[in-house]
């Protein structure tokens, strides 16, 4: 892409509003504009990242035999009012009526609607397990919506939903989602720790909520230093395998939310110097709720005994947006974003460095043709802004490579690619350059 032909809103000073470094760093570098509270429009640069993560959820969530489809935002209230949570949400819903003055919703959570879809198909037992998700926008009043996309109001989730024909089937399902998660935010660069969790709206007794550690976070965390350190499971894990050593290793050692703490058990377990006590970023929560929303809907299977079954469920959340924030917690310095390559909006930005010059034009041209014919995601900085505010616009932007291209290199034969993440910085050639990235 070249930056003179691209739409990319770099904000010189940082917004007085945004409290938290990802929100500042976001409107900064053009990824996002506040529409209303807690409302977002998606920049090109937020949108290319939206759209990595949502991939790596995505491939992940495959990887684990769950089976994509997508229901709408809008929701009948009818539908709600057979589970009882119509009224019982409260004033994060909103609520909508349409011109003939039926009752909707814009949905905030989806697994009265799954359960819907679920009992209008699957009869027998034999269909089962079953685990179904969708990646669509979610809409929560909340009444303070701040930090940006950390927590909005229109948000996107994956949200993912089981079902299987008895408890120690569904607690089979979970234990494949708590995997997944595992490897999908390591996969983001992420180190997100699953912690016991309240189930709240939800529902059920059995949640984890995955923590990223963030001073920003909403959430008190205390867990055992060790839990840092945990091998993440491999690309080629058997999920029709006995995943229960993973989860016993992950759930054995400490680590709470502030909100199910055990400070005795925390102080009898962790020794002093591995205890930690700071504050998180809720990227994603699982539940088992057994036969809440089946027995509500009937969603009802025959056994193998012929018998009408509820089924037991479970739902599996994943904040895609508030994923960007996060990342940027965790991955940012004084100069801007440093964002993994794996979620990068771009792998490596060009900065000529004499726009208008022969020389370092052509040679610009060149490593971004040949970069592009190999599939590497290039944004050109052929803007005419001088050398240093292209530095400050590639560290503020993040992309992991930066090649700067400027006469006194080229008379040598030489490029400079500088490494985002650590600033470390090497004289090789364009030709090297592209053996590199490719
Ligand atoms: N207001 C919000 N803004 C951005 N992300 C949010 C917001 N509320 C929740 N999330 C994200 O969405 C994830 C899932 O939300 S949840 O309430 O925990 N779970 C559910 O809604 C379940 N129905 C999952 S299927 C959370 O872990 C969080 O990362």
């Amino acid at each position: 892409m070249r930056l003179s032909r691209y739409f990319l809103p770099i904000l010189k000073e940082t917004p007085k509003e945004a409290e938290i470094v990802s929100h500042r760093l976001m409107l900064r570098a053009g990824m996002i504009r506040q529409e209303a509270a807690g409302i977002y429009a998606w920049l090109p640069l937020g949108l290319r990242v939206l759209k990595k993560i949502e991939q790596i959820v995505r491939e992940e969530q495959n990887r684990a035999g769950a089976i994509e489809l997508l229901m709408p935002t809008l929701q009948l209230a009818d539908l709600w009012r057979e589970s009882g949570r119509y009224d019982a949400y409260g004033p994060e819903m909103l609520r909508i009526l349409d011109r003939h003055k039926r009752e909707l919703l814009y949905g905030p959570t989806n697994e009265e609607m799954i359960t819907e879809i679920f009992r209008g198909y699957v009869k027998s037992y034999k269909s089962l397990p079953l685990n179904l998700y969708h990646i669509q926008w979610k809409f929560r009043d909340e009444q303070r919506p701040r930090f940006g996309v950390m927590r909005g109001r229109e948000f996107l989730m994956k949200d993912g939903y089981s079902f299987d024909i008895d408890e120690a089937a569904a607690k089979r399902s979970y234990n494949q989602m708590f995997v997944a998660y595992l490897r999908t935010f390591a996969r983001m660069g992420l180190k997100a720790i699953p912690m016991r969790a309240e189930t709240g709206p939800i529902g059920g007794d059995h949640s984890h909520e995955f923590i990223v550690l963030a001073e920003t976070g909403e959430s008190g965390v205390f867990c055992d230093s060790d839990v840092l350190n945990l091998p993440v499971p491999p690309a080629d894990i058997d999920y029709n395998g006995d995943l229960t050593g993973i989860i016993d290793q992950w759930t054995s050692i400490y680590a709470a939310t502030e909100d199910v703490h055990d400070a005795a058990r925390f102080e009898s377990e962790v020794p002093a110097e591995r205890r930690l006590n700071t504050r998180g970023i809720e990227v994603g929560q699982i539940f088992y709720f057994g036969t809440k929303y089946s027995d509500a809907m009937k969603a009802t299977v025959a056994g193998a005994d012929g018998a009408e079954t509820a089924i037991h469920g479970g739902s599996y959340g994943v904040g895609v947006s508030r994923l960007l924030g996060a990342i940027i917690e965790a991955c940012h310095d004084e100069n801007g974003i440093k964002w993994p390559e794996e979620v990068a909006p771009f792998r490596a930005a060009i900065l000529n460095l004499k726009q208008g010059s022969a020389d370092t034009d052509a040679a610009c041209e060149a490593l971004y043709k040949e970069l592009s014919a190999k599939g590497v995601d290039v944004l050109y900085d052929d803007t005419d802004q001088r050398a240093g505010g292209k530095f400050a616009t590639a560290d503020l932007i993040g992309v992991p490579w930066q090649i700067l291209v400027g006469p006194k290199g080229l008379a040598e034969g030489k490029v400079e690619l500088k490494r985002r993440d650590d600033g470390s910085r090497e004289n090789i050639s364009a030709a090297e350059v592209v053996a590199k990235l490719t």
